[in-house]
């Protein structure tokens, strides 16, 4: 192993310890796609196994999306022999409609793999980069630009890790080039009609051409500090949520609300309504909730689901059903 340690395992050991991602003789699954990120953080794992005393597998979802996903998912099935590791595939029934749908499908089969209470993926600092041009560009809030975090509780039980996060993509495909991994190439990757790809092979390059050599890390840092603020945010809204909710009558204390900056509110609200309504609402529904904090009394919203409305009602934000 001392032959091929490079600066890239000391960083990874590093990041590892000083974030506490993977505690000491964890089960871990590789979630591995056989493009070079995955491939990277599968091989940078193997190689600190022995200081971590990690038991280490492999998983691989097939959506069925392209014609050689057979053969992929055959590629790694013998690299994962290679690396004499268990090896689990989830093939899909028939192929999800997009992208979305793919997503929520291969995470609920990677959770489904017992035995397993941590999860890897191989997401770096250039998904970073171009996550947070995608949802600029789409009008998010600091939630959006700060999507992916370092980890990510996917059940009350499992948790999802991304130890890759301050690693850029040349330097993953750097490592796999050195490594000879054998790297899958997916054509879909190469597709410009997608808007993540145009981000990768167009935007990004024109904006490190034109305006900063080193626009990726920077934006990957962005994400990093904006990450951090949005988790404190979030607490501190969850604390005024809690003593502002009623539960059994569904409202929320305006009292309570009126007291605290813009920013809070708007995050109160949208924990009320994620929770009480179980749905993730817009900017606009957000919006007209906050703005029955000072509005008179039975002023309403439009209906949210299921013909639902908030409604004032003296010092409470009650939620209502129309029927
Ligand atoms: N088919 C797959 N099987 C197993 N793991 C996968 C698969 N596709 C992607 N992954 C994992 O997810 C990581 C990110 O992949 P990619 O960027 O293609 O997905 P994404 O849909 O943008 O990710 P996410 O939905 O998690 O944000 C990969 O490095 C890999 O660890």
């Amino acid at each position: 192993m001392a032959s091929s340690w490079t600066p890239l395992h000391a960083k990874i050991h590093r990041t590892l310890r000083s974030r506490s991602l993977l505690p000491k003789h964890e089960s871990i699954l590789i979630a591995l796609s056989g493009g070079q990120d995955s491939l990277c953080l599968a091989q940078l794992l193997i190689d600190l196994r022995d200081r971590w005393n990690w038991h280490l597998a492999i998983a691989h979802c097939d959506h069925r999306w392209r014609a050689d996903s057979q053969a992929n998912a055959d590629h790694i099935a013998t690299l994962a022999q290679s690396w004499n590791l268990p090896f689990y595939l989830k093939t899909a029934d028939s192929p999800p409609p997009n992208e979305a749908s793919a997503r929520e499908w291969r995470y609920a089969q990677l959770q489904s793999i017992e035995g397993f209470h941590t999860i890897v993926t191989g997401h770096t600092a250039s998904d970073r980069a171009e996550t947070l041009l995608f949802n600029l560009i789409r009008g998010s809030g600091a939630d959006g630009l700060s999507s992916l975090n370092w980890t990510r509780q996917l059940t009350p039980t499992v948790k999802l890790v991304r130890p890759l996060l301050e690693i850029m993509r040349s330097q993953t495909a750097e490592f796999c080039r050195d490594r000879n991994l054998p790297i899958w190439q997916d054509s879909t990757n190469n597709d410009l009609a997608y808007a993540r790809n145009r981000i990768r092979q167009e935007l990004l390059p024109s904006l490190k051409h034109n305006f900063n050599a080193q626009v990726e890390s920077h934006l990957a840092q962005t994400m990093e500090l904006l990450s951090a603020e949005v988790e404190y945010l979030e607490t501190v809204a969850s604390e005024f949520y809690e003593t502002a909710i009623d539960i059994t009558s569904q409202s929320l204390d305006r009292t309570i609300l009126r007291k605290i900056p813009l920013a809070i509110q708007r995050r109160v609200i949208r924990q009320f309504l994620m929770r009480s309504l179980n749905f993730n609402p817009n900017f606009e529904q957000v919006e007209k909730c906050v703005g029955l904090i000072t509005a008179p009394n039975r002023s309403r919203t439009d209906p949210f689901i299921e013909k639902t409305i908030a409604e004032v009602n003296a010092d409470q934000i009650q939620l209502k059903s129309l029927d």
